[in-house]
């Protein structure tokens, strides 16, 4: 039951953000509208994410086509018979950027085996067609800076390891995002010494290594929810990060107390 004294403990809604996810496109088919410098940028964020591509485009450029080899994907061509094109794509790649549509988009194209279709071609025509095609087929889309048409925004994304910072400026200022995730970037790598170092991606897969044991050795899920979250807010990110397997052994036998990660250090020396 809700009253008026704990209401104020919840956080304040403020309206007009868009939805911040890490969307899972490993091993899912997505098309790419378009081969230009925007639709390099796509393959590059979509094969960071695992995801199979096929690309249409009557051109492509260097960085595209450089992709395309690199995964040891194929050309279909607008001469291909079909027979000649099915008998190429059985032998396609299953993954990466598998598949080359070397002519304009047409409607066909379209399919519901694709999660995401992504267009960033200058031709207004094409991406409307592209857009509704999509729609008729439930499939999210962004067409490249074309707001009303796009089910998602991209955003300036700073990776290192397998932490991911994406910033979204709403589509007011994509210019001036890309400038703010510079400035993230760097002071997310500044270790608390203020040397430049990893500490962070290493204590990222040292708490994943932790998290798995954790979930091995102790059942109560509460209980072990508790105990990670208290070592990642009182022990320093460097402490984390050089923790080793026998230390969180260590450690887990403690549970559900959490002892200063000098004691865990000392105590297994
Ligand atoms: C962040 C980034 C990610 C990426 O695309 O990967 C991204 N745009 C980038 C760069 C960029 N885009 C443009 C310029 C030229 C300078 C300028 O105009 O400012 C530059 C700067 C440059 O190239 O340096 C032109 C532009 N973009 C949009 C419009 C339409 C409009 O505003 O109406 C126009 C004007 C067209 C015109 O004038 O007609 C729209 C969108 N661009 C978005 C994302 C989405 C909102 C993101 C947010 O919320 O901030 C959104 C809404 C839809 C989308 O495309 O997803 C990427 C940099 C990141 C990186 O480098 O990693
Ligand atoms: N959001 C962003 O980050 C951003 C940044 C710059 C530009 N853009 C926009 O994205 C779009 C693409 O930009 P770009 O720099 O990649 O342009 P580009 O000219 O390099 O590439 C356009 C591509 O579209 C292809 N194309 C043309 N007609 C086609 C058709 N009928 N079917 C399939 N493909 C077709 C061309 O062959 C070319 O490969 C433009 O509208 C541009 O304004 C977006």
């Amino acid at each position: 039951m809700s009253n008026e004294n704990n209401q104020t403990e919840y956080p304040e809604i403020i309206s007009g953000g868009g939805l911040m996810l890490a969307w899972q496109v490993k091993n899912k088919e997505v098309l790419i509208v378009g081969g230009g410098s925007v639709a390099a940028q796509r393959i590059v964020s979509l094969l960071s994410a695992d995801a199979n591509i096929t690309l249409v485009s009557p051109e492509i450029n260097d960085e595209c086509l450089f992709r395309l080899k690199e995964c040891g994907g194929i050309t279909i061509t607008n001469d291909d018979s079909e027979e000649n094109q099915l008998a190429r794509l059985s032998i396609k790649p299953k993954t990466g950027f598998h598949t080359f549509i070397h002519r304009g988009f047409r409607e066909s194209d379209i399919h519901a085996g694709f999660a995401l279709v992504f267009t960033c071609v200058n031709e207004p025509v094409v991406s409307r067609l592209a857009y509704d095609t999509s729609k008729k087929y439930k499939i999210p889309v962004n067409v490249a800076d074309v707001p009303p048409l796009c089910d998602f925004y991209f955003g300036a994304v700073w990776r290192e390891g397998s932490i991911q910072v994406m910033v979204s400026t709403g589509g007011k200022a994509p210019g001036l995002a890309r400038v703010i995730r510079s400035k993230i970037g760097t002071a997310l790598t500044e270790s608390e010494d203020g040397e430049q170092d990893g500490g962070m991606v290493a204590a990222v897969e040292s708490i994943g290594r932790l998290r798995a044991l954790v979930k091995e050795h102790i059942p109560d899920v509460k209980g072990r929810m508790k105990f990670v979250r208290e070592i990642c807010d009182t022990w320093t990110i460097s402490e984390i990060a050089r923790m080793k397997k026998n230390e969180m052994i260590h450690l887990i036998k403690k549970y559900p107390e959490v002892p200063a990660y000098s004691l865990i250090y000392e105590e297994t020396q």
